[in-house]
């Protein structure tokens, strides 16, 4: 969800450190869910910690039309790599995520805690300067690199030596390989910058590609491109995204007025007027033939009454007050999370 407006970065700063930025409005989001009780998620404080810090508490706290939109964003997505998590088990070869714009995600953690985690590979990329600050916070933590996998096996006859780590950071301190996770610095824009990708996953494992607000940064050519570029390399192949819709009326112009004083605008969002249009983006010819075969989509409004039940809705409206019902139906309509699969993977997503 986006916040107000903040000052305009400095003439001199870089154009994408705008784009950089929302980085933090994500990570403070869910810092904010997480400390009211929206969410369980014990990673949070260990990937992201806020630039502004304040004399109590409450000053991470964001309204409560941004933490019940967290909630029901987060909801869709479990529901989602639930979905795919379910539909891959029975295959060959172990199923794989790759997070694009991964930020401070901690999606990856969440899922190494369950008993039943059985992934493959998870891949995240983002540009250099957050992977490099996520590469320093996992070295630094003990419960983070807990989650990495194992290290790998000393050579037969190597000299006694301390106990090797379970990962590598490399390129400068700007990517972490291990067993089970993948750090890597991408610009997404750049063409090529995937094949890099490619290096760390089984090109034959069931594939679940994640976009959690990254693509309305980018030109809708760019956007195309990467999921291109995914559907036509993994034969098994799902993606999902969170995006924006309908920023056509009054609410858009704000929320455009509002990020223009960030020196940020949204070529990505502005062509997806429903979130139909969003769902059709998987099925674009311009993509290439048969690259996803079915897709889907809710708006956030939607899946707040289809996806999260109502002993989770009860729960949630004790933690803070809200009057404004018509204010958060505005709100929660125009985000939505979108999917897009080559044959059965999310088929039963109930999206
Ligand atoms: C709103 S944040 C979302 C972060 C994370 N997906 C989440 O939901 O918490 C958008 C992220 O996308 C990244 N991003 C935007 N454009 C990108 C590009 N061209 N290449 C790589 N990362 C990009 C930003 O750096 C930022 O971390």
């Amino acid at each position: 969800m986006l916040p107000p407006p903040r000052p305009a970065p400095s003439a001199s700063a870089h154009p994408d450190d705008a784009i950089r930025s929302t980085d933090d409005d994500a990570a403070a989001s869910r810092l904010s869910a997480v400390s009211l009780g929206y969410l369980d998620d014990p990673f949070v404080s260990l990937l992201y910690r806020p630039q502004r810090i304040g004399r109590d508490s409450s000053s991470t706290h964001k309204p409560p039309l941004i933490n019940i939109g967290t909630h029901h964003r987060t909801a869709a997505l479990d529901a989602v790599v639930d979905s795919f998590l379910s539909a891959s088990a029975t295959a060959s070869r172990p199923a794989q995520i790759v997070s694009l714009g991964a930020g401070s995600d901690t999606r990856f953690w969440r899922l190494a805690a369950r008993q039943d985690f059985r992934l493959g590979k998870y891949v995240e990329v983002d540009f250099p300067h957050l992977t490099s600050v996520k590469a320093q916070r996992i070295a630094k933590s003990k419960v983070l690199v807990s989650a990495l996998g194992e290290a790998p096996p000393a050579a037969a006859g190597a000299p006694m030596a301390p106990p090797a780590k379970p990962y590598k950071v490399g390129h400068g301190g700007t990517s972490l390989s291990s067993e089970r996770y993948t750090l890597l610095p991408v610009d997404l824009r750049t063409p090529g910058a995937l094949d890099q990708v490619a290096a760390a996953l089984d090109p034959d494992a069931p594939t679940l590609v994640i976009s959690e607000c990254v693509f309305c940064y980018m030109e809708p050519e760019a956007s195309r491109e990467v999921l291109a570029w995914f559907g036509s390399r993994f034969e098994n192949v799902a993606s999902v995204v969170y995006e924006m819709c309908g920023l056509n009326d009054a609410f858009g112009a704000v929320m455009k007025r509002n990020l223009a004083a960030r020196n940020l605008s949204l070529p990505g969002a502005l062509p997806f007027p429903t979130a139909q249009s969003q769902a059709e983006r998987f099925l674009d010819p311009r993509l290439g033939d048969g690259v996803f075969t079915k897709s889907g989509a809710k708006s956030l409004w939607s899946i707040r009454s289809d996806v999260v039940s109502d002993a989770e809705q009860a729960r949630i409206s004790k933690l803070e007050f809200l009057d404004e019902i018509e204010e958060l139906r505005l709100v929660l309509s125009h985000y939505v999370v979108a999917w897009g699969t080559k044959g059965s993977l999310l088929e039963g997503v109930g999206l």
